[in-house]
């Protein structure tokens, strides 16, 4: 899943702002490097993001799906505004990847009236304050419950099994221990046949461990998906450099990785 967002302070390639001709560079670069999906996204959710007002991101996201949406892949809306969602679509989004697991007002209704694929992702708390003191009995148990349970709700309402997968949003609400914890325990997460996608590209739980500003955490990311990809998941959120990160690349590369640390 690549990523492109039309945000000032665009997670990692600095605080320019991707003009429209720029991000329609980078998608075309993305599915050149064989990308299966496309994440746009007008709203930083990285901790302690100011939110955006619904015109704005609407103005951010609607032209970039527009001019996308005959690019020849998927393309997902990582909003959890449902009139940003009911916009999207209607331009030609086909996946709602949502950060609050459709808990906000109207989104649950939106996504009745549709078909598109969904995205349901765990955190804790909010962007604003969801890294202030994350602390959880069980991270994993607690996690699955999540996602467990909003699954059954989501076809309680009606929606399709066949339409759901779900995430356990790496950096949203975790401390670096509970990030490592869910990652050696994906496979726990969520249910056999509901895919799982992840997202640690290039996030604060790798540069603990490299200490490497954001910039400079693209091995780290193929590493931890290796990792992710090793231990279930379905889908790699995270675009590193000229490596798109799907997993069989990953797979093929850590078979790669296990030879060479073995020796042979
Ligand atoms: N499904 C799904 N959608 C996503 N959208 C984003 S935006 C990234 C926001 C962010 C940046 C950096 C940190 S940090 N402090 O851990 O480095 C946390 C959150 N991420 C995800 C994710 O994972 N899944």
């Amino acid at each position: 899943m690549g990523i492109l967002n039309i945000t000032p302070d665009s997670f990692y390639d600095g605080a320019h702002f991707l003009t429209h001709d720029a991000a329609l560079k980078r998608a075309m670069q993305m599915v050149d490097e064989g990308v299966d999906l496309i994440d746009i996204g007008g709203e930083s959710t990285r901790p302690g993001a100011p939110a955006v007002p619904l015109n704005e991101e609407l103005e951010r996201v609607l032209p970039i799906i527009k001019a996308l949406r005959d690019v020849g892949v998927p393309l997902s809306i990582d909003t959890h505004k449902p009139e940003v969602m009911r916009a999207a679509l209607a331009e030609g989004a086909d996946l709602i990847n949502d950060i609050w697991g459709l808990r906000q007002p109207g989104a649950l209704e939106l996504v009745q009236q549709s078909a598109c694929g969904l995205c349901v992702m765990h955190m804790s708390g909010t962007p604003q304050t969801m890294q202030r003191a994350p602390s959880y009995q069980d991270v994993v148990a607690e996690v699955a419950a999540f996602l467990h349970v909003r699954i059954a709700e989501l076809e309680a309402a009606g929606i399709a099994r066949s339409r759901i997968s779900v995430d356990p949003g790496f950096g949203f609400g975790k401390t670096l221990e509970h990030n490592y914890t869910l990652l050696a325990h994906l496979a726990q997460l969520a249910p056999a046949d509901v895919p799982l996608l992840i997202g640690l590209s290039r996030k604060s739980m790798l540069g603990a461990v490299i200490d490497r500003p954001a910039s400079e955490r693209a091995a780290a990311s193929i590493a931890g998906a290796i990792c992710a990809a090793e231990r279930g998941a379905h889908g790699i959120r995270g675009k590193v450099g000229e490596l798109p990160i799907t997993p069989d690349f990953v797979l093929r590369l850590g078979y790669v990785a296990g030879k060479v640390l073995a020796g042979a």
